[in-house]
């Protein structure tokens, strides 16, 4: 009987040029092909590549797929914890990347005039018309030029005139924690990662656009924002581990699909809206710039402040080049600010509230600081009184060491052969250290679980313990890629923490206490972060009841 043929194995024969006959063996040609090409690679890896000698789990030293699935998974900085408790300081985390686990290798990777920039997976945060921004640029010198731009947002002086309207969401921050108190004057139980949210978002929306996303009040819509922004930084959390996304290839050209795999069709509806509305704000926002040019001070006329981050943006040039950015560079700008100035931050406050929750002896110690400093909670302003609240100051530092916003790894790549922590890396190696590792590294941190404001107090533990902590705190990254939004995001958490602790009393919502926390080391329980690049958490969920007693 004559063999038949499918239509389709034909026309794919024909396609490629083979009788049907060759499909097979060709197919099996390939498999064999790919399949000895990923063997002998693997080899080099395991055993010739300058990096052979590293330890690290197997799969780690051949594909850089390990890294991406533990970076999918969320947890991966609690994963690179755990490989150097097994491994020791040094553990290759890809066939090419390093991860180190010491103070003496962040001055190696991250400090100034090293020669090291970003890793290429950064190009995974790049849209179409592939802009760099601050946050995204590899280049060092584009990068210094656009730090000089940028810094002018956040000078001295534009902090100062940014803090009516951090306070006046504040204000409505701390409305909502009582608003429907029963008859004993506890508020509903929160889920004070989303209100915490709700404030940073709004903060920015108000300090970037010049007018605050309203999220606090539910009555804009748009916290939606949030959803959108947790979920791109899901999907390209994962590409930036990858650096393969960052060669110029047909990967980064697709990275636009690969995105899609991590989204769902809500995210990416999500997506598209907060890239639209930042178009929106970033026309009408240089609109308002042109016309306060000519004269006409609209921005002042509709009673918002009177420059944001945008407008001093947009007014500053360059002092080498006396260059201004593009409008396009402008919108680039302003949807990065969004995203690493709310997320951070928001995390940041939940974290100190969940820690403060449930240790009762530091929250008194805390409220009594700040009762024997401030007369009332309208009082707590910035400037020197608020500064002398150094116990504020150390539960602030402890509660971004144990739950860090970015506690994940910040690769950097070697630009030349390099010395990190005593050991020779080749040019072109991603080298980093996993900040949550680092953070818990009992070199630097006795008892690293426990939630501990007095490891910061020379006058309790010395100044070489402090010093040594210091020297392995790097929530904010140090160097010149350091976070630039640092002193903004300090002034957000003293002014947040201070008043809600002066006013309020604070109680852990019981039927909810084990959500949002982690298990990392048996025995100790922390505030859980999912690290996607930034940080996506749940809880803590508490109850407020105002605290008139003084
Ligand atoms: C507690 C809050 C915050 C934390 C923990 C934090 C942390 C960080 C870290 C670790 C980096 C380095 C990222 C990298 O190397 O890839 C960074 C960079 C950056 N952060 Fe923050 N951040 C916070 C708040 C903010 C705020 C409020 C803003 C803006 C308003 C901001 C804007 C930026 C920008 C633009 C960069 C890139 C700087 C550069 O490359 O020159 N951050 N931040």
């Amino acid at each position: 009987m004559p063999e038949r043929s499918t239509p389709t194995s034909k026309m794919l024969a024909q396609t490629i040029g083979f009788n049907k006959d060759q499909v097979l063996p060709v197919a099996f040609v390939v498999c064999v092909t790919f399949i000895g090409y990923v063997i002998i690679r693997s080899i080099y890896y395991l055993y010739f590549h300058s990096l052979a000698s590293l330890p690290g789990p197997f799969l780690a030293r051949i594909t850089d797929f390990y890294g991406g699935y533990h970076a999918w998974s969320g947890r991966h900085h609690y994963h690179l914890y755990e490989l150097h408790k097994k491994y020791g300081p040094v553990v290759r985390y890809g066939p090419n990347r390093v991860s180190f686990n010491s103070a003496v290798a962040v001055k190696d990777i991250y400090g100034a005039s090293k020669p090291l920039r970003k890793s290429a997976g950064y190009k995974a945060l790049l849209l179409s018309g592939n802009i760099f921004s601050l946050f995204s640029s590899i280049d060092k010198s584009f990068h210094g030029k656009r730090r000089r731009i940028m810094a002018h947002g956040f000078s001295d002086a534009a902090l100062r005139s940014y803090e009516p309207i951090v306070q006046e969401r504040i204000d409505k921050f701390l409305e909502i924690l009582t608003k429907e108190a029963g008859d004993d004057g506890w508020g509903v139980s929160k889920n004070m990662s989303r209100l915490c949210a709700g404030l940073t978002f709004d903060v920015m929306g108000a300090l970037v656009f010049g007018q605050p996303f309203k999220i606090l009040e539910d009555e804009s819509g748009l916290s939606y924002v949030i959803d959108a922004i947790m979920s791109a930084s899901r999907s390209v959390g994962v590409m930036i581990h990858l650096p393969a996304f960052g060669k110029n290839n047909i990967l980064f050209k697709l990275r636009g699909f690969f995105r899609l795999i991590f989204l769902s069709l809500q995210d990416i509806k999500n997506i598209k809206a907060f890239l639209a509305l930042s178009t929106k704000l970033v026309g009408e926002k240089s609109a308002q710039e042109a016309a306060k040019a000519a004269g006409e001070d609209i921005v002042k006329a509709q009673g918002v402040p009177n420059k944001d981050i945008l407008g001093w943006i947009l007014d500053a040039t360059d002092p080498e080049t006396g260059e201004r950015l593009s409008i396009n560079e402008v919108w680039s700008e302003a949807r990065v600010l969004i995203i690493a100035g709310s997320d951070t931050t928001s995390t940041s406050l939940s974290g100190a509230l969940y820690y403060l929750s449930r240790n009762p002896v530091i929250l008194n110690k805390l409220r009594a600081e700040l009762r024997s400093t401030f007369d009332s909670e309208n009082q707590i302003w910035p400037g020197q009184k608020i500064n002398s609240c150094s116990y504020l100051k150390h539960v602030i530092e402890e509660a971004l060491r144990m739950s860090s916003p970015v506690g994940g790894i910040l690769w950097r790549e070697t630009t030349v052969d390099h010395t990190v922590q005593g050991i020779r890396i080749p040019a072109g190696t991603d080298c980093g250290v996993p900040i949550y590792a680092l953070h818990h590294n009992t070199e630097y941190f006795n008892d690293p679980h426990i939630f501990n404001p007095d490891r910061w107090d020379e006058s309790i533990v010395g100044n070489e313990s402090v010093t040594t902590a210091k020297s392995a705190w790097i929530p904010f990254q140090i160097g010149s890629r350091g976070c630039i939004g640092r002193p903004l995001a300090n002034m957000e958490l003293v002014l947040t923490l201070a008043r809600i602790v002066y006013g309020f009393d604070i109680r852990v919502d019981e039927s909810k206490r084990a959500i949002g926390q982690t298990d990392v080391i048996s025995g100790y329980t922390e505030f859980e972060t999912r690290d996607q690049l930034t940080a996506e958490t749940i809880g803590p969920f508490l109850q407020f009841k105002k605290n008139l007693e003084r």
